[in-house]
């Protein structure tokens, strides 16, 4: 067990409880989404993981340590956080430099540090960019950047909030290439997320927070089937599942590979996917 967060509470100066009371553990190499109305309790479930939020009460543990006892710069060598805004996150005066300052500051060796900060620039597209300043990139380029820097940290856990919020096409299809990729070699991917299709594509598992509460928890199909009413927590189905539905089809499709699926269990059957067989 990678994570094991019990009876959390988070209680901000201010008297606002953005976490009620939170248990939630998480197995090593699960995909897991958090997903909730704003004002959940979602980053700050996040800032926990980090060390950048301590308990009000309730314990954090990563990797079998308690997060209250390992300072900030022991627990990054377990979490990657990758920030929703990159600007909160990008200090470097260029691509290469900003990708290279976590591996160095973790004291990786040099031979280390250059594969891994060859691979994160490759994967992320920024092979071609590694002279640029951050500044002067696209936000959308400037997410990969942060997402870069914190995969060349090599850390077992990745935390990613809001990935595809201001992403182009291409970067999403990178993000969702690169997800496949970390999660064979075996990585804990936890995404603060509230893109359904992002979701039903690429996680297995969906945590739904609310008013600082775990609502629901469970495999990402069921809780888009309507486990969960997704209107109740203004969630979009996702495309492939409003598309299922309009054509009258009776099982709930989820993604690309299971439209897919039912569509061609229709082509073999003959039966009109808008008429119920007889
Ligand atoms: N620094 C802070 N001081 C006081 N209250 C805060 C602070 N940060 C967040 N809150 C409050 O804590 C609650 C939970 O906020 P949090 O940002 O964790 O929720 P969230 O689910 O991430 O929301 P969103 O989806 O809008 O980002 C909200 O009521 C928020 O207003």
């Amino acid at each position: 067990m990678v994570l094991r967060i019990d009876s959390l509470v988070h209680r901000y100066p201010n008297g606002t409880t953005a976490l009620a009371n939170v248990s939630l553990t998480v197995e090593a190499g699960e995909r897991v989404a958090v997903v909730g109305p704003n004002g959940a309790g979602k980053s700050t479930l996040a800032r926990h993981l980090i060390g950048i939020a301590r308990p009000t009460s309730g314990t954090v543990e990563v990797n079998g340590r308690d997060a209250a006892e390992l300072g900030i710069a022991d627990l990054a060598r377990s979490v990657g956080f990758v920030f929703q805004n990159p600007d909160n996150q990008l200090h470097a005066a260029t691509v290469a430099r900003e990708v290279g300052f976590g591996p160095r500051n973790l004291g990786f060796s040099a031979d280390r540090r250059t594969a891994l900060t060859e691979w994160a620039l490759r994967v992320t597209g920024l092979t071609g960019e590694t002279d640029s300043h951050p500044r002067h990139l696209s936000f959308s380029e400037r997410k990969r950047v942060a997402l870069a820097s914190v995969l060349a940290m090599d850390t077992p856990i990745i935390v990613l909030d809001e990935p595809t919020t201001g992403q182009d096409h291409r970067s999403v299809a990178l993000l969702e290439e690169l997800l496949g990729d970390l999660h064979k070699r075996g990585k804990t991917i936890i995404a603060i997320t509230h893109d359904t299709d992002f979701c039903a594509e690429n996680f297995d598992r969906v945590v739904v927070l609310a008013e600082g509460y775990v609502r629901w928890d469970g495999p990402v199909e069921r809780w888009l089937e309507g486990a969960e009413d997704p209107s109740e927590s203004a969630f979009e189905q996702p495309q492939m599942t409003r598309l299922g539905q309009r054509l009258g089809w009776r099982t709930p499709v989820v993604t690309l590979d299971s439209f897919l699926d039912q569509l061609t269990d229709h082509a073999e059957t003959g039966v009109c996917p808008r008429r119920p067989a007889p």
